[in-house]
């Protein structure tokens, strides 16, 4: 079964109290969403592999670490995955990106693929899917099955919010897909909405309500 690491740092909880405010400002949520993605990505970090390497510094030689060749790659869900990218890089900068578009439903909450591009090496790379939310999980779901039939291997989700209903679809639907959360929430609305959560992450990034 797969991990769920819900997030408990500070900075990141207070950030999460910021954007889920409806008086937040679309200028405001989108630098939020983005720090947001890089406290979460330096947390989801923590277990890659570091080596030896002989360096020198101005004072002598020394065996420093670094980080052991792994290579990564973030793959947003379109739209509102588009605002963690940036954080994410700031992290982890060698990271190549792939986009995959999917809207769901308003009607039958079902996901709508749209748009599918990735590195061409993606089955070699470790890979971050990211989305701001995690409501019923089909989104997630299907952005998943989408790498694995690419050959993608080492999968991991990373969202800032989500509902017990998506986690536990996620994980019975991809067992071996790590899950990183900023904050799980209690439960979705008629409409597939997360509740409390924040109201349409894609609109309040780029104000399109
Ligand atoms: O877990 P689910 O029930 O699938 O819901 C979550 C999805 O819904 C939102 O996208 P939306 O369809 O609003 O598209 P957008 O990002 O273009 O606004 C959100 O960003 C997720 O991708
Ligand atoms: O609460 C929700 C659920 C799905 N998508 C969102 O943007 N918000
Ligand atoms: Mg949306």
């Amino acid at each position: 079964m797969s991990k769920v690491v819900v997030m408990d740092h500070p900075l990141i909880q207070h950030k999460i109290g910021i954007i889920r405010r409806t008086e937040t400002s679309s200028k405001e949520f989108r630098e939020m969403i983005g720090e947001i993605a890089m406290l979460m990505c330096y947390e989801a970090t923590r277990d890659l592999k570091l080596e030896d390497v002989e360096i020198e510094t101005p004072i002598t030689k020394m065996t420093a670490k670094e980080l052991a060749g792994k290579k990564l790659a973030v793959v947003p869900i379109l739209r509102a995955g588009l605002g963690m990218v940036e954080g994410m890089l700031a992290m982890i900068p060698a990271a190549k990106v792939g986009h995959i578009g999917l809207y769901r439903d308003p009607e039958t909450l079902v996901p709508v693929e749209y748009y599918c591009k990735l590195p061409a090496d993606s089955s070699e790379r470790d890979i971050f899917v990211v989305d701001p939310m995690l409501a019923t999980g089909g989104s997630a779901e299907a952005a998943i099955t989408m790498l694995k039939q690419k050959g993608v291997k080492n999968i991991r989700f990373m969202c800032i919010i989500a509902a017990p209903e998506g986690v536990k679809k996620l994980q019975e639907v991809h067992p071996d897909v790590d899950i990183y959360i900023g904050a799980l929430d209690d439960h979705l609305n008629d409409h597939g909405y997360i509740v409390p959560g924040l109201g349409d992450a894609g609109d309040r990034i780029f104000g399109t309500k």
